[in-house]
């Protein structure tokens, strides 16, 4: 079957990149679609709403992993309620200088800035304004719990003043996000906002435009739909509100992954871009989903935090089987017959009674949950950055956590990436016996997370990075001792570099990670020689 153009209806042979769904006979044709509508049509994504879900995304082609959806910067971002001391204008967080009273102040507003040009960067500037002219300084606070509760209004304030400059953007916003003000009313952070946050900003903003119900929908809103903008190399920590973003539905098994990165601009809030791409192949019509919470959490912690946050009951593939996909990602060992592992019996009531799959023996929702957070204090005090102190914990804990619940597999995720890099574990000191500990490791993790965030998530890029290095060092080894030829020994290497090659593009598009990344693989490349 032949295709024919889409706008002048002769024979094409050419497909559109973007979308891939229409055909053009020449440069020209497609050029002038692309002016007259293309260019907003093109998209891999579409979006579709229904009643349980509101809007949310399906693939609008069959997708491969690694496509980028789409990038797009932020309405309105800035300090998290809880915030370290950070620059209002560049973001960045702050230290008082050595030798030094206290932090730069902008001349205005009194606010902890770097220097007097960041006291001009756009997002600054009009709540600066506003400040001045409500005679309102920064207080001075000196101790650190006092300084990180002083930026509470900060996003909210300029998400406010967005309806003052621009107020249909504003309202759209407001009428179209989901905030479920009204299911948070029964919260404590929602008495919290009532009662500090706004008396404080309608002594800001007058109170008869500013009334306490809008503000207390917007910061429902901010709360519902905003994104994290953390580049810890740039000692960024924000949130931001990315209105493409948002819209993506939930799921603990997600097949996309996001980041940020820093994008030159004439205008700083230009500057942090978020991306969003696939981590699987997606075919057309499928939900394209993200996740809310932490997908390396046991079910009973994400859901909790999904319900506190997001204020809803996720009912997803993973959450609904106690198994977590064969994963046992939430299980633990039975204390009765010491064989069978104990799983939620009805994984969707957080309070259901846990039982074991061999001799039935039931378990309290209660006891389950004290037995995690004496685990997750125990873990928190255990030396992190020290590999002995976390193998003893896996040790000590082996007879009553099942070896793949996540708990365990952050520890083995920490002690993956600790042998053969960290200082006295490096793989010129790396005893055999810890370079095959690691190997172990590494496919462990990998048979969990290719369950539960797979594809080109970054757990499992790093884990399949690191485990191609360990298999160079091992096969350097067998070389050494004369079990394979050199010839052989060189054709396995190349095919660890070139995984660990992948690995890499992938990890480093991410442009926070490009620095670490090429000096991971600029190490194992100088170890790879034989
Ligand atoms: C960031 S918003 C997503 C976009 C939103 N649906 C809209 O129309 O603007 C998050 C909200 O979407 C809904 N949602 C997203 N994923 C969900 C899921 N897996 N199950 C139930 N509700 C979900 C919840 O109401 C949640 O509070």
């Amino acid at each position: 079957m032949t295709n024919c153009c889409k706008v002048c209806r002769n024979e094409a042979k050419q497909k559109c990149s973007g979308c891939l769904n229409v055909f053009y006979c020449s440069r020209n044709c497609q050029i002038s679609d692309w002016k007259s509508g293309h260019k907003n049509a093109c998209k891999p994504y579409e979006v579709k709403r229904n009643e349980k879900l509101g809007r949310y995304m399906i693939a609008a082609r069959d997708l491969k992993a690694g496509e980028v959806l789409f990038r797009e910067f932020a309405v309105v971002h800035g300090p998290k309620m809880i915030s370290n001391p950070m620059c209002l204008g560049c973001h960045k967080t702050l230290a008082i200088q050595p030798h030094k009273a206290d932090f730069y102040r902008c001349s205005r507003c009194a606010w902890p800035m770097c220097s007097n040009q960041c006291e001009m960067l756009d997002p600054h500037i009009d709540e600066c304004k506003l400040m001045a002219s409500k005679n309102y300084k920064c207080p001075t606070k000196n101790n650190q719990r006092q300084l990180e509760a002083i930026y509470f209004f900060i996003l909210p304030l300029r998400f406010l003043l967005m309806k003052l400059n621009q107020p249909k953007s504003f309202d759209k916003i407001l009428s179209e996000l989901e905030s479920h003000v009204d299911e948070r009313i029964a919260s404590r952070s929602y008495e919290s906002h009532k009662l500090h946050l706004v008396p404080f900003i309608q002594k800001l903003l007058d109170p008869k435009i500013f009334t306490e119900q809008l503000i207390l929908t917007a910061v429902a809103v901010l709360d519902n739909n905003c994104h994290e903008v953390s580049m810890p190399l740039r000692r960024i920590e924000m949130g931001g509100l990315f209105l493409i973003s948002l819209i993506l539905c939930h799921d603990c098994v997600p097949n996309t992954k996001h980041y940020v990165n820093y994008v030159e601009a004439e205008t700083d809030i230009l500057r942090y871009q978020m991306t969003f791409e696939t981590t699987v192949p997606v075919k057309k019509g499928e939900h394209l989903t993200t996740t809310y919470t932490d997908t390396l959490k046991t079910t009973l912690e994400r859901r909790r935090h999904l319900k506190q946050t997001k204020i809803f009951d996720c009912d997803c593939k993973r959450c609904r089987d106690s198994t977590e996909l064969l994963t046992h990602g939430s299980s633990w060992k039975c204390e009765k017959c010491n064989k069978g592992l104990v799983v939620s019996m009805d994984p969707l009531d957080s309070i259901s009674n846990w039982q074991c799959e061999c001799c039935k023996s039931q378990y309290s929702y209660e006891e389950i949950s004290k037995k995690l957070n004496r685990l997750q204090i125990q873990l928190s005090t255990s030396i992190k950055r020290n590999p002995e102190a976390l193998e003893n914990f896996i040790r000590l804990f082996n007879g009553e956590i099942y070896g793949n619940h996540l708990l365990m597999i952050e520890v083995k995720y920490m002690l993956c990436l600790m042998y053969g890099n960290i200082f006295g574990y490096e793989y010129k000191d790396l005893p055999e016996k810890l370079l095959h500990r690691k190997l172990e490791l590494c496919h462990n993790l990998i048979s969990i997370y290719s369950t539960i965030d797979p594809g080109q998530a970054n757990h499992l890029q790093n884990v399949n990075f690191e485990l191609n290095c360990a298999k160079i060092i091992e096969t350097k080894l067998k070389l050494n001792r004369k079990i394979i030829n050199r010839n052989d020994a060189m054709i396995a290497i190349d095919e660890c570099l070139k995984e660990i090659r992948a690995c890499y593009n992938v990890l480093v598009k991410e442009t926070e990670n490009k620095a670490i990344m090429d000096k991971r693989l600029g190490r194992i490349i100088s170890e790879s020689f034989v």
